[in-house]
């Protein structure tokens, strides 16, 4: 199913949460909402939800007008950050739970629930109370609850928040394959730029309440629309100037072509990588450079080394804040 968002401003009270935001999600496609807290991210899937509408613009699901719909009548299942599961019901019931106020046949609810149960890895855990399971668990059972009523779209608020790092990017692969094994249109909001880069189709940078770019994750790492999205993407640094990526900073032993002399400050080495803290000897810039163990050996870094530095990546010729 796509969604189609137009034109959307919603304030509370004085403040503007969403401002003229319009944007195009093709069915299918799983969408990330990308941007610092507070950016209106949550606003707006909750707009797409139903669980909250705007003051002016609309929302289309499928080509219907569905800005005044409540949620149950969109065909969205969703999972907020703040899930609040059944304390008092198993496991299973909270999944089952969309299916029996459909009044679904019993023998039905139990294989659509073992099957979703079986997806999210929890079949062993159907008898057990939310309170009995991990935070990683809790999470994969509500989408298993979200999932239950075969939503075509699936929205998704910081559905892996409070885990911790190994759980989230085990999460991120198996929603992923999620995605894609039941053929929904996904939307989710995440604030970690890795996870969407790592997840979606397409990410929507959201900040102040308006879009900043749309694009594939590719697109908007090498060619951001502008500062703050080429910062929120990944690492940056400056070199004579410029705004540019650490590891788009070519080092040489020797002059080269447009490459400009600077003497090492400081090496770091992070796992398998070493950065490279330098200070140029026209100007007295102090970008870093992002480069691996063996360049690092082959060029023989040590502080107080000089070294002469270029871009690889043509920089972006933007103004430095
Ligand atoms: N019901 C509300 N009443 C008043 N202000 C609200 C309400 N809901 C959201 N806001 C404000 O609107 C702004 C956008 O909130 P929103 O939750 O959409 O941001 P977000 O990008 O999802 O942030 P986060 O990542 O922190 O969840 C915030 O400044 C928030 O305080």
């Amino acid at each position: 199913m796509s969604i189609s968002v137009s034109g959307i401003n919603k304030r509370f009270g004085d403040f503007v949460a969403l401002d003229n935001v319009s944007l195009e999600v093709p069915t299918g496609r799983l969408t990330a909402l990308l941007g610092p807290s507070g950016g209106g991210k949550s606003t707006l899937l909750r707009i797409i939800a139903g669980l909250e509408f705007p003051d002016t613009g609309s929302v289309e699901i499928e080509g219907v007008q569905a800005t005044w719909l409540p949620p149950q009548k969109r065909s969205v299942g969703f999972v907020f950050q703040h899930y609040a599961a059944f304390k008092h019901m198993t496991v299973f019931k909270n999944v089952a739970f969309g299916l029996e106020i459909r009044r679904k046949p019993r023998a039905e609810i139990r294989q659509r629930v073992m099957e979703l149960l079986e997806l999210v890895h929890l079949e062993q855990f159907a008898d057990r109370l939310p309170s009995q399971l991990s935070g990683g668990q809790r999470q994969r059972m509500a989408l298993a609850r979200a999932l239950a009523v075969q939503p075509e779209v699936l929205l998704l608020d910081e559905p892996f928040g409070a885990l911790d790092a190994q759980v989230r990017k085990e999460l991120r692969d198996w929603l992923r394959n999620l995605h894609d094994e039941m053929n929904v249109t996904t939307i989710f909001v995440t604030h970690d730029q890795e996870e969407a880069l790592e997840v979606s189709d397409e990410i929507v940078v959201i900040n102040g309440g308006r879009i900043e770019q749309v694009g594939a994750p590719a697109d908007l790492y090498d060619r951001p629309a502008n500062d703050f999205v080429m910062k929120f993407l990944g690492p940056v640094t400056t070199l004579d100037g410029q705004l540019v990526r650490p590891h788009d900073i070519e080092l040489l032993a020797a002059p080269g072509q447009e490459a400009i002399e600077a003497t090492v400050t400081r090496l770091t080495r992070v796992g398998f990588e070493v950065r490279a803290e330098l200070r140029t000897s026209k100007g007295g810039s102090e970008p870093w450079v992002q480069l691996t163990r063996i360049q690092a050996q082959e060029l023989d870094l040590e502080p107080g080394r000089s070294v002469w530095l270029r871009t690889t990546h043509a920089p972006k010729t933007l103004a430095v804040s």
